[in-house]
């Protein structure tokens, strides 16, 4: 069976059964600011669980080239976890269904410039993946006691690749 992965742009349906697409496209939710900004609002579904705050944390991550090798799925069975870009670069977003406890076919998306996202609690999901330099994000999850991570060795990878539709 092949292990390539097509890349889809990322989509709110398509995304809907692993966490939210958070954007500013669309007519905002509110004017404020004396009418200079536009807020969208409250557009995550976050958790942290019992005994678990949130936390804001800044990652730096390495950028990575297409074809793209996943060698490991994670997931964080005690609360959501959100990468909001600090920069206009699209990044690479990876999910997987879960199979009675083990990741099955991961799916590969391709954000929209400004584009962010959040995972829902104990979805399988590749790591932050940047594509181009700088790979810095704002990154909102569950600060607690608890590991809150789940990780499945890839053997063989799964190849990501990009779609040949792209314009
Ligand atoms: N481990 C960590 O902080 N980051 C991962 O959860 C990730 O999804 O990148
Ligand atoms: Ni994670």
């Amino acid at each position: 069976m092949s292990r390539e992965i097509t890349i889809e742009p990322l989509t709110p349906d398509a995304f809907a059964p692993f966490g939210d697409v958070l954007d500013a496209s669309g007519q905002p939710d509110k004017i404020i600011n004396a009418g200079l900004c536009g807020r969208h609002h409250d557009l995550a579904q976050m958790d942290f669980g019992q005994g678990g705050r949130a936390g804001i944390s800044i990652f730096n991550a390495q950028a990575r080239s297409l074809p793209y090798a996943v060698t490991l799925l994670e997931r964080h069975p005690d609360g959501s976890q959100a990468f909001l870009p600090l920069t206009a670069n699209p990044f690479l977003v990876i999910v997987a269904p879960d199979n009675a406890g083990e990741p099955g076919v991961p799916r590969a998306f391709i954000t929209a410039p400004h584009q962010g996202i959040n995972f829902y609690r104990s979805v399988w999901h590749g790591v932050l993946t940047p594509l181009s330099a700088p790979g810095l994000f704002a990154v909102v999850d569950r600060i607690g006691d608890t590991p809150n991570l789940e990780e499945v060795l890839l053997d063989p990878p799964y190849l990501i690749v990009p779609s040949t539709s792209e314009p």
